[in-house]
């Protein structure tokens, strides 16, 4: 067995690279960014006589926007099986993202697993990987819930330095897990790896509130790690990036990520106000005594925090007005808010932890709501961009809007719901909120010194 050892920097293609070492390229079949390459002639200087061997390449992710190749080849004569192997691995500093165990074997479509409508590795990059909410929701994306059972899916895992040997485990449950879909799985600590060419971003890692804690120092402390990561996202991810921002503060937290992110438009980042959209649609079920795929054009307007809106008004039953089914219009004006707005609260008392399981759920929804055609005459929410909104929302926020999509990752803000004075009101509270938080995040969003003057410390849904 022969091994050598070599790192090369090359702005060119890896077949270049692979020239280097005077071999010649057969065939490439390309995976994303995994490439199975035919060769047909030997490393010059081994002497080896090779016969046909596989080749796997990685881009390996550079800051320094060089491009680097990975590349192992087993290689095999006819005459002495397995006694030559050649294998060229990058020197340590670069070995910081790895391919994660057997998801590092390279693999081929065989022509019968191949339907017609075997599509284009999605890739998809989570932070906070190790945490509860991710510790869900990589099962259900792994599954091909999400994507569909035609959809070959790589994860590209980012954790904390503190979680790091956490991202391992649950990198070694998804190889246990046997996923068919599966294709790919990388971990790693630095965002500018972890998010090379991701197609969809689902940003959860931060740090969660501590006792004490002002929401205005979790505004700074978690707004840098979405600043740097706009940063990322902005160098090596897909331009057309689907941005799913859930780390809280999640509106300030997603402005601060389209600022540092000029390249991919402010439209494709989205703050999670899906949990809340779920929440009161299962208060108006419970409430109407009706199963809760009966309730839809239910609103969630502005922050997710204790201002939300939950949006009755132009909320549906059966087809029909929610004020015309619930009869008890007190409840729905003095307490359906305070409940949806409470319902993490009272779900920590329950069960001493956080809603993970069904935030990851509401991830998957808000995924599903983008590539899926929304149903005829209903809408759903998502913090989005507010620019063109015809609320008079401030347009320089991320807001809690109705959206609509065709199922092609794209969605529209739907302008022609009723607003009255209940409304206007409360819309109007939740927006001063989120004018005080970009404020206190100037310094992160390029408008000069950050200045922290929120009218009240709110909460985050879940926090009393
Ligand atoms: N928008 C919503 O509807 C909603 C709902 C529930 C929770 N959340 C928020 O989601 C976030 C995560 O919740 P969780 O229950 O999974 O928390 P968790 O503490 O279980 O997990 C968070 C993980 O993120 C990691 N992390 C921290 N900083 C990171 C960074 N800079 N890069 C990558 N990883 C990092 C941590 O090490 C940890 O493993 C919290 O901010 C929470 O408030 C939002």
């Amino acid at each position: 067995m022969a091994a050598m050892t070599r790192t090369t920097a090359a702005s060119n293609s890896a077949s270049s690279f692979l020239d280097n070492y005077g071999v010649s390229v057969a065939s490439v079949k390309e995976h994303g960014l995994s490439r199975r390459i035919c060769l047909k002639s030997c490393f010059s200087g081994q002497k080896v006589s090779l016969w046909t061997e596989v080749v796997s390449v990685k881009e390996m992710p550079q800051k320094q926007k060089r491009n680097l190749y990975r590349i192992s080849c087993a290689v095999t004569s006819p005459t002495e099986p397995s006694t030559n192997q050649a294998v060229v691995v990058p020197s340590s500093e670069t070995t910081r993202t790895e391919c994660f165990g057997v998801f590092c074997v390279t693999y081929d479509l065989k022509e019968s697993e191949r339907p017609k409508t075997w599509a284009k590795t999605v890739r998809i990059a989570v932070s906070g990987a190790a945490g509860s909410i991710s510790n869900h929701l990589l099962f259900k994306l792994a599954s091909g819930e999400v994507f569909g059972q035609d959809q070959p899916i790589a994860l590209q895992l980012l954790g904390s330095e503190r979680s790091r040997s956490a991202l391992e485990g649950v990198a070694m449950e998804l190889e246990d897990s046997l996923y068919p879909l599966l294709r790919e799985v990388t971990i790693g600590i630095d965002p500018y790896e972890i998010f090379q060419n991701a197609d969809w971003a689902l940003l959860i890692g931060a740090k969660p509130r501590g006792p004490g804690m002002e929401r205005a120092d979790l505004l700074d402390i978690n707004g840098q790690i979405f600043a740097e990561q706009g940063k990322a996202l902005n160098a090596v991810a897909s331009p057309n990036v689907k941005v799913i921002v859930v780390g809280n503060p999640c509106n300030t937290n997603a402005l601060i990520c389209l600022k540092n992110a000029p390249r991919i438009p402010s439209k494709n980042f989205h703050a999670l106000t899906r949990l809340d959209e779920n929440r009161a649609k299962c208060q108006l079920a419970l409430k109407a005594g009706v199963f809760y795929d009966n309730v839809s054009n239910v609103t969630i307007w502005g922050n997710h925090s204790t201002t939300q809106v939950p949006d009755f008004l132009n909320a549906k039953i059966h087809g029909l007005p929610v004020n015309e089914v619930i009869a008890d219009h007190k409840w729905l004006e003095e307490e359906f808010t305070s409940r949806v707005q409470k319902r993490g609260g009272a779900l920590i008392q329950k069960w001493g932890r956080s809603s993970a399981a069904s935030t990851a759920v509401s991830i998957v929804d808000a995924i599903k709501s983008l590539i899926i055609r929304t149903p005829e005459g209903d809408w759903f929410s998502s913090g989005v961009y507010a620019k063109g909104n015809l609320y008079g929302i401030s347009e320089d926020l991320v807001f809690s809007l109705p959206c609509r999509s065709k199922g092609d990752g794209d969605y529209e803000i739907v302008g022609d719901l009723v607003i009255d004075d209940y409304l206007r009101k409360r819309i109007k509270k939740t927006e001063e909120e989120l004018l005080a938080e970009k404020k206190c995040v100037a310094h992160l969003i390029g408008e000069g010194n950050g200045f922290c003057d929120l009218p009240e410390d709110t909460m985050l849904p879940g926090e009393q």
